[in-house]
């Protein structure tokens, strides 16, 4: 019986169960179809949803997915599977044994109320959940939310739970970034920010409607932008803050990124690095959005060097992170 140990449960957002049409509608439906995400009346939506975006979505997509997809699958899985498992080694270690890392997706699979099961079953009476959201929205952090008070009460498990609910200026988090950029640094040479190379810090993007609603995400943002650019002793025009991934017809936060890049190279920008310090494993809108599609708009437009700095992933310094967030 682990009833007096520790369960800890990572939730990331989700991707298709394969890059096929079918399954990427099906992934589309289930996180397009959630009111947090899109908070339209469903009279209105509905009909755009079924009749209109899963119907021309998917063929796009496939082709950007089947671009970035390994061996193990979608890599957003694949990282969270693998943050796991290090959060697991290092938090089993001598002295702090009995800890179990699960991970579970907020849409399609492994879903969380399956995960919830398996934790139940394997004794635990108590979870830690972290979202992997560093910035707090009620369109990402909320929703995890949403699936566990769901499925606990579908299933009555006798289950309790935590959350994290941001850890967007956590003292670790900010080391870990800018241990990454120092890393990509020493690898690749730091930019040359006299001659105007500019260090962008790309988010994922939001409705602006969201955030006069009272969503703290684009403050948090911000906040995450500024402790990065002080740890790394940045002046205001080394380091620009942009919104990628928009969707849909509304206004959504801005600058958008592609702006941004197009007026950098516009500029004469020599080099940008690329870094997405919101997402906490790479994802199609990393490897596909900025690593490829941003890549040949800055390029395109007479950029020179374009670097993307990979997400935390499974650096060292993010599973310390994770190891903070899973004991506070
Ligand atoms: C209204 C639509 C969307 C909102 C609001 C939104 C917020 C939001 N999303 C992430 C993180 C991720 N989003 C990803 C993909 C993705 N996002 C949307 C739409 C909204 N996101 C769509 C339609 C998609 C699918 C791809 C596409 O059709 O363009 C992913 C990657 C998933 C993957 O499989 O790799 C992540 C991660 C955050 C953090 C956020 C709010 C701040
Ligand atoms: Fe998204
Ligand atoms: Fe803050």
């Amino acid at each position: 019986m682990n009833s007096t140990q520790h369960a800890v449960l990572l939730v990331n957002l989700g991707s298709p169960d394969e890059p096929t049409a079918p399954a990427i509608a099906r992934y589309l439906a289930e996180f397009l179809g959630d009111r947090r995400v899109v908070d339209i009346p469903k009279l209105f939506w509905w009909p755009i949803l079924h009749g209109i975006i899963l119907r021309t979505r998917p063929p796009k997509l496939v082709e950007k997915y089947a671009a970035i997809w390994q061996a193990e699958g979608a890599p957003l899985k694949a990282i969270t599977a693998a943050q796991a498992r290090a959060l697991h080694a290092q938090m089993n270690q001598e002295g702090e044994k009995g800890v179990s890392v699960y991970w579970a997706m907020r849409y399609q699979n492994p879903a969380v109320a399956d995960v919830l099961q398996r934790i139940v079953a394997d004794g635990f009476s108590h979870v830690r959940v972290i979202p992997m959201y560093p910035q707090y929205s009620m369109t990402t952090t909320a929703t995890v939310d949403d699936a566990l008070k769901t499925a606990m009460a579908q299933n009555k498990f006798s289950l309790t739970y935590d959350l994290v609910e941001d850890y967007h200026a956590h003292p670790a988090y900010i080391e870990a970034l800018k241990a990454s950029v120092l890393k990509h640094w020493q690898a690749h040479g730091r930019p040359d920010f006299a001659a105007g190379d500019v260090l962008l810090l790309s988010f994922h993007g939001l409705p602006e409607r969201n955030v006069q609603r009272g969503d703290p995400y684009q403050t948090q943002c911000i906040h995450t932008a500024e402790l990065l650019r002080q740890a790394l002793g940045l002046t205001e025009n080394e380091v620009k803050l942009s919104f990628q991934s928009r969707f849909g017809a509304q206004k959504w936060l801005q600058p958008y990124t592609q702006t941004t890049l197009e007026r950098l190279a516009d500029k004469g920008t020599h080099r940008v690095d690329v870094m997405c310090p919101g997402f906490a494993a790479d994802c199609l809108e990393t490897l596909e959005e900025v690593n490829i599609e941003l890549r040949e708009v800055f390029m395109a437009r007479g950029g020179v060097v374009y670097h993307y700095l990979p997400c935390l992933n499974t650096e060292p310094e993010h599973i310390d992170l994770l190891r903070d967030l899973a004991l506070a």
